[in-house]
């Protein structure tokens, strides 16, 4: 027997246990969903209506680009709208008002709970501070309701567009902006499957809608559905609600799972997420590898890999998961970003600028767009400060070993304007910020210098 064996006992041994309990977390989850908001199975439509692709809008993410549940499903990388209202205007308002009150009432709640026990009370988030209702708490008429519209229209739609049988609801949310709103980070949902049906009116808000992230042929732009309609896709795709900055948006988000589908990856990454936290880095490796043996290129695992191989010293081997990561899902630039600075700190600043060239390129100007979603202006501002940074980094390099210009400093003369023009561009949103004034001075001087002293 070679020592090889011995060794991956542990981590073998992890990877059951992990494979356990997110099996048990999955029963569960399906039990108490059935229980509460019935099954695809129990399906109550027998007016033999069927759907066809006339019914919806379908957009898609490139394929590969989808998340873990994408080959589970048909259809996985596409978000299906409906060209239909799904709910009346008096359905929506109906469930705006029954979260308002239920809201409400939670906050009472939690200021009778709050005075009953003694000294300060301690300041939790609940869902009424975040002005949303998870649909399990809402009063029984609305769960009734919510059963109802299931069986008769939403879980058929479901079957019909993503070829998967089994589902439940296990559990969803009355999502309230009220503006100013800040958009939620791109995530994805710990679903199969989100339905998220539009309770009001684009006329009732400014900003808002759903950010898809990497949405083929789009302007990158969220989609902005009108009332009572519904967008349903892979839980896995990163989307993101976008914030309002005027007005007021309620949405009803439905989290779909389905019986046959224990959705190991996504759960494990879950299990790895908590074991980070608590600094269990052991566990943390052994949900990974669960995670990867069922779905080995989730850029997700690899990004949380390389932050455990990080948090335990393997700078190599974090950098290398980080690249992995970028590589195989480009629309995130998180990946990118992170490994450009990595390597901008090891004093790497030509491969730092190769990672910012690459998030440009992706993000091709479209932060340039007036409405563009605020988190990729923020990435395209960071990356062209960096680009500029790391460019500025390389010609102050190449001045030194050519001080008297006895070689051409060809490496400035051909990469100082990009790193001018990016950082004129950067300016534009924070005019008259000193730190980038210098360092576009100072890369101007270089460039100069590059071309007066130059011998060709
Ligand atoms: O606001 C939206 O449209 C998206 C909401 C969402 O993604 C969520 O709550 O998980
Ligand atoms: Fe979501």
């Amino acid at each position: 027997l070679s020592g090889g064996i011995f060794t991956s006992i542990p981590c073998t041994f992890g990877i059951q246990e992990c494979i356990e309990t997110v099996t048990q977390k999955h029963l569960a989850e399906f039990e108490f969903g059935s229980k509460t908001f019935g099954t695809s199975g129990s399906n109550t439509n027998n007016d033999g209506r069927t759907f066809d692709n006339e019914a919806f809008i379908s957009r898609m993410v490139k394929k590969g680009y989808a998340g873990p549940s994408e080959s589970k499903l048909e259809n996985g990388n596409v978000i299906f709208e409906t060209k239909n209202p799904i709910l009346s205007q008096e359905e929506c308002n109906y469930f705006i008002d029954v979260a308002k009150d239920t809201i409400r009432k939670e906050k009472e709640a939690d200021l009778k709970y709050a005075r009953t026990v003694e000294g300060e009370p301690e300041w939790k988030r609940t869902n009424s501070d975040l002005g949303e209702v998870r649909l399990s708490n809402l009063p029984p008429h609305a769960v009734t309701k919510l059963r109802d519209l299931l069986a008769n229209e939403l879980y058929p739609i479901l079957v019909n567009r993503f070829n998967v049988q089994n589902l439940a609801v296990y559990d969803g949310l009355i999502l309230g902006n009220i503006a100013p709103s800040k958009s939620q980070p791109v995530h994805r949902d710990a679903s199969l499957l989100t339905l998220n049906i539009a309770l009001s009116s684009p006329e009732d808000f400014e900003g808002g809608g759903t950010y898809i992230e990497g949405l083929e042929n789009s302007d990158g732009l969220p989609l902005l559905i009108s009332k009572g309609k519904a967008l349903c896709h892979s839980s896995s795709i990163m989307h993101a609600g976008n914030g309002i900055s005027n007005g007021e948006r309620w949405v009803l988000v439905l989290f779909v799972i389905s019986q046959n589908d224990v959705q190991v990856a996504r759960r494990a990454h879950a299990e790895c997420l908590d074991h980070i936290d608590k600094c269990r880095l052991e566990n943390a490796i052994a949900a990974i590898e669960t995670g990867l043996q069922d779905s080995p290129h989730d850029h997700v695992l690899h990004m949380s890999k390389g932050q455990v191989a990080s948090m335990r010293g393997n700078e190599q081997e974090s950098i290398e998961c980080l690249a992995k990561a970028a590589a195989l899902y480009p629309p995130s630039h998180r990946g990118a970003m992170t490994l450009g600075k990595m390597l901008e700190s090891k004093r790497r600043p030509r491969a730092a600028l190769r990672r910012f060239e690459s998030v440009l390129t992706q993000i091709q100007d479209k932060d340039l767009l007036q409405q563009a979603w605020m988190p990729l202006k923020a990435t395209a501002w960071d990356a062209r400060v960096s680009a500029g940074r790391c460019a500025l980094l390389c010609a102050e390099v190449e001045a030194q070993k050519n001080p008297l210009a006895l070689r051409e400093r060809s490496w400035s003369k051909c990469h100082l304007p990009a790193a001018i023009e990016r950082l004129e561009t950067a300016l534009m949103f924070v005019p008259g910020d000193e730190y980038i004034i210098s360092m576009l001075d100072r890369a101007k001087e270089l460039f100069y210098e590059a071309n007066t002293f130059s011998t060709t």
